[in-house]
């Protein structure tokens, strides 16, 4: 949108005479004529004295508007400022500031009385009013702020300093401004969506005034000469500014704290109203004449005004925070799932799998062979439960050795995990033959199976198994809620996508997504990176279970395989001869420990890897 050239508005106030100026004898010599035009007389000047009729310093000026005694604070208002309050909302700046020797009635214009709000009041009134109005469709920020400047910009203070001086009682000894900002957003999901920023400056600037003339003293004194330094510098560029072709010219804002904030005001994008103040009376023909040629002047000043629209770099500065948001809680998911896993998916489903496999494993080696073929009933009784140390969340296995008419039949070996104690007790059952049963009862010599009582250990087991499994559902809500959302990113990205080009207009612009999408590519290549570390991590733990699981059975066997040899031996059995020798064999890699070094060198190798694998957290962070 292009900027306008708005030419400043510039109004004038008279104040009715005061008491005081009537008690001295002041007459008036500022008459309103017509809206727009104010005739200030020379009260020198003898009207009967014809030879200085041409040196008359009577004078006519031409204002926008023109107030006078008879002007209510709602005239003022509604012909200055209220058309500005409909801009502010929708993105454009504005400025009004009171301009005048002290006590010509700035204060009153401003801030007025309670029984007549001056321009804060009612320009504020306007604005809610204005916002709320449109709150259907919009939605609105809207902050605010005081401060006071005198020599040095000073913190906005509750209170404005006011102190007497011989020309007003409740002379203000400072400039006041208030800003108020309004932050104007459509309301919809339209990603293309406009956001205005509008701020509004009150100035209430502090009486220009001679020394001389109100007989301040120390430090009245010396802030009368820093205000007057401050309207001086004003002065200074409303001249320069109203200079023919001040467009080019050098225009020096930076003289005082006051002119610094007038910039926009007066030489940049808003647009301004000045109110200049003076008081009708005789004894103030000076200041009246002053103030009114600056202001005469400042009519000519310019601003370009434009409205303040923010839709890319501020959807840019969202889309960062919701990055960030989204980051962080990636992060928080992320540890949480790391701990889910940690304490259970990942020893559910390695417990599950290694004690299926482990099943498997044991039940081939199980078949029945040739090392079945002895009264093992001796070695390993009846029922023995046997819980895999190595981790014991394994579970438990039950040796199910039938007792001696079977010698010849396989012993068999039962999982018990994941059925209660109780349906592990059933199923056992269930699987014998019940014939052989009862022949195992009698050669026992015993009136039944001795059912065992829960052991502590299957209890915890049990317990364990629940927990994991609820965890387990949790861990699987999170991971559906979470591919959810990466659905709806992924299509918010795509809106993106073909929204982008069309806004991005700008060389800065696109450097700044640029660097954005490469801060995300990096992101994601390390979060893939982390993600393969840890996949590895699991295949090792994996590995590990099942290495620690054969090196169980391998325990098992060895036991068996002794038993099996000591029994030969006992019984005197001829055992034959190529069976004799890879019993040998056995007992002598036993003795050299060549299993156990490989396994130790295994174990040794994937605790160094797994320190090599721990994902780390980022080396580096790209922030834009
Ligand atoms: N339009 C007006 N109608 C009635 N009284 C007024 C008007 N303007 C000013 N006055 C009165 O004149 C006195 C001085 O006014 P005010 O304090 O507003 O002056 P000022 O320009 O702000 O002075 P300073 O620069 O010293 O602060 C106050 O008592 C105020 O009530």
């Amino acid at each position: 949108m292009e900027p306008k050239d708005q030419q400043l508005m510039v109004a004038l106030r008279i104040r009715p005479l005061s008491e005081a100026e009537l008690e001295e004898g002041a007459t008036i010599i500022a008459h309103k004529v017509g809206d727009q035009a104010v005739v200030l007389m020379d009260p020198s000047e003898d009207p009967e004295d014809t030879l200085r009729a041409h040196r008359s310093r009577e004078r006519t000026f031409i204002f926008d508007r023109v107030f006078d005694q008879h002007s209510t604070q709602e005239d003022v208002y509604s012909t200055t400022i209220r058309r500005l309050v409909e801009g502010v909302i929708s993105g454009y700046n504005a400025t009004v500031f009171a301009y005048g020797p002290s006590g010509a009635g700035k204060t009153h214009t401003m801030l007025g009385m309670d029984a007549e709000p001056g321009i804060y009041l009612q320009t504020l009134t306007d604005l809610f009013q204005a916002i709320e109005e449109t709150r259907d469709h919009m939605d609105y920020c809207v902050s605010m702020s005081y401060l006071e400047i005198m020599q040095l910009l000073t913190k906005g203070n509750r209170q404005r300093t006011q102190e007497p001086t011989a020309t007003n009682k409740t002379s203000s000894r400072s400039h006041a401004v208030l800003q108020v900002t309004v932050c104007q957003r459509r309301r919809s999901p339209d990603l293309a969506e406009e956001v205005h920023l509008g701020k509004l400056f009150m100035v209430d600037l502090a009486g220009s005034e001679r020394a001389s003339q109100t007989q301040n003293r120390g430090k009245r004194m010396k802030e009368g000469a820093h205000i007057n330094r401050s309207l001086l510098a004003l002065g200074n560029c409303i001249n320069a500014l109203s200079e023919k072709g001040s467009r080019t010219q050098y225009v020096n804002f930076r003289d005082s704290k006051l002119t610094r904030l007038l910039k926009d005001a007066l030489g940049g994008n808003s647009h301004t109203v000045m109110i200049a103040h003076i008081s009708p009376a005789s004894s103030s023909f000076e200041e009246s004449r002053t103030t009114l040629l600056y202001a005469y002047r400042a009519k000519n000043i310019k601003t370009r005004v434009k409205r303040n629209l923010l839709n890319v770099s501020y959807r840019i500065a969202q889309y960062t925070d919701v990055i960030s948001d989204l980051r962080r809680e990636i992060e928080h998911l992320k540890s949480k799932i790391e701990k889910g896993e940690r304490n259970s998916k990942g020893m559910f489903i390695q417990t599950a799998q290694d004690l299926l496999r482990g099943v498997q494993i044991l039940k081939v080696h199980s078949q029945p062979g040739p090392f079945h073929s002895g009264p093992l009933t001796t070695a390993f009784p009846r029922g023995t439960h046997v819980l895999l140390q190595g981790n014991k969340r394994w579970g438990f296995l039950r040796l199910e050795v039938p007792g001696p008419p079977a010698l010849n039949k396989a012993c068999s070996l039962t999982p018990c995990c994941g059925h209660s104690w109780e349906q592990g007790k059933s199923d056992l059952h269930m699987q014998r033959d019940q014939s052989e049963l009862e022949k195992d009862e009698e050669l026992a010599g015993t009136d039944g199976e001795d059912v065992p009582e829960e052991p502590q250990e299957v209890a915890v087991t049990t317990e364990e198994v629940n927990l994991l499994l609820a965890e387990h559902q949790k861990t699987s809500a999170l991971k559906a809620g979470l591919e959810q959302r990466l659905a709806l990113a992924r299509q918010k990205a795509s809106k993106m996508e073909t929204l982008l080009p069309a806004q991005v207009t700008s060389e800065d612009q696109r450097e700044v997504l640029r660097l954005l999408c490469r801060a995300h590519e990096l992101e994601v290549e390390n979060t893939e990176l982390r993600a393969d570390s840890l996949r590895c991590k699991t295949l090792l733990c994996q590995k590990d279970l099942v290495i620690q699981h054969c090196h169980q059975h391998r325990r098992l066997c060895e036991q068996l395989i002794r038993g099996q040899w000591q029994l030969m031996q006992d019984s005197g059995v001829q055992v034959p001869e190529a069976l004799e020798r890879q019993y040998r064999l056995y007992f002598r890699e036993l003795g050299e420990g060549t299993l156990d070094r490989l396994l130790l060198l295994h174990s040794r190798m994937a605790s160094s890897l797994q320190v090599s694998l721990t994902p780390c957290t980022p080396v580096c962070r790209y922030e834009v």
